[in-house]
């Protein structure tokens, strides 16, 4: 049987990094580093998201923001709103909670948050640093996958990697961590041909697909690692239930480690966000202090 890579338990040690890191800020710097999350309309499972990162903020001694706007907001109201939390000094961390409804623009309301506030790493600028081996902000989900890989494979070096989705958030970003680990890296997606057959050479597949249980037993090498980015929500005898993009029983006999869902990558994610919080608060501390003084010139 594979070994549990447990998310929640993880995440709480990242959280009480986190929570260190807060307290250090409060004492030396008088900041309580804050996160703005930025909520357009009524989609329930978005909701309990939102719910959940603030609840965890608070946890870890953190200030937290919520903005609630209405399904009908106009891209110009949110543009103000992200122009208002861009220059606010107070607000360290900006997440607009995607997908937004169909009528507004992700990529320009992406593209108009301060990149040294963009804590989930969306912006050009940061995507562009993350390419370059430059990165700052790194998207969540894919910085606590590598956290997780690390727990159970601390050499990563010539490894060989299939991510399966080549999602902006997810699987490009994902692709990126893993090369700059020294993985040997493939995308696949939903016309990559022969994609069983692919998986089953990896020593890690990242399933990042959004298709509930497509990775099956026959698409792991015995011992591989596996880690489920997948949150699907489906009907199982009338009752809703959360799985991943992984056949998790059939797939927990084969593989050498393995990540549930719920309880694995997601607490991760909201754990990185809240890092990165802290990360983006450290530096504009950083950006704001005095000018070192200089040599000068003779
Ligand atoms: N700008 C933006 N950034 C995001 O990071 C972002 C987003 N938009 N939109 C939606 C997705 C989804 N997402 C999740 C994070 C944590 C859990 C999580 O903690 N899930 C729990 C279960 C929660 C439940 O029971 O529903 C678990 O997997 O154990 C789930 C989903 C962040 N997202």
């Amino acid at each position: 049987m594979a070994q549990l890579i447990d998310g929640k338990r993880l995440s709480n040690q990242v959280l009480q990094d986190v929570a260190c890191e807060v307290e250090r800020l409060r004492s030396e710097h008088n900041v309580v580093p804050t996160l703005a999350v930025v909520l357009v309309g009524e989609d329930p499972a978005s909701q309990v998201y939102v719910r959940n990162k603030v609840k965890r903020a608070k946890e870890a001694g953190m200030g937290s923001i919520l903005h609630r706007l209405d399904a009908g907001t106009t891209q110009g109201e949110l543009n103000r709103l992200i122009d208002r939390l861009n220059h606010d000094s107070q607000v360290h961390g900006i997440l607009v909670q995607l997908p937004l409804p169909s009528h507004l623009d992700e990529d320009e309301v992406i593209a108009a948050i301060n990149p040294a506030k963009d804590v989930d790493g969306f912006h050009p600028l940061n995507v562009g640093a993350l390419a370059a081996g430059q990165a700052s902000l790194v998207p969540c989900t894919p910085q606590g996958c590598m956290i997780m890989l690390h727990r159970v494979m601390p050499e990563l070096r010539g490894k060989h990697a299939v991510v399966v989705g080549r999602s902006n958030i997810v699987g490009k970003p994902m692709a990126a961590l893993l090369l700059q680990a020294d993985c040997t890296v493939t995308m696949a997606h939903s016309r990559t041909q022969e994609i069983e057959s692919l998986c089953r050479n990896a020593d890690i597949v990242i399933a990042a697909a959004g298709r509930p249980g497509l990775v099956g037993a026959d698409w792991i090498k015995p011992g591989a690692t596996v880690i489920d980015v997948g949150i699907n929500a489906v009907e199982v005898e009338g009752t809703r239930k959360l799985v991943g993009d992984v056949a998790f029983d059939a797939v927990s006999r084969t593989a050498g480690a393995i990540t549930p869902v719920p309880g694995g990558v997601g607490p991760m994610t909201i754990a990185c966000l809240l890092l990165n919080t802290t990360r983006a608060a450290r530096q504009q501390l950083a950006s704001l202090a005095p000018p070192r003084p200089s040599v000068s010139c003779p």
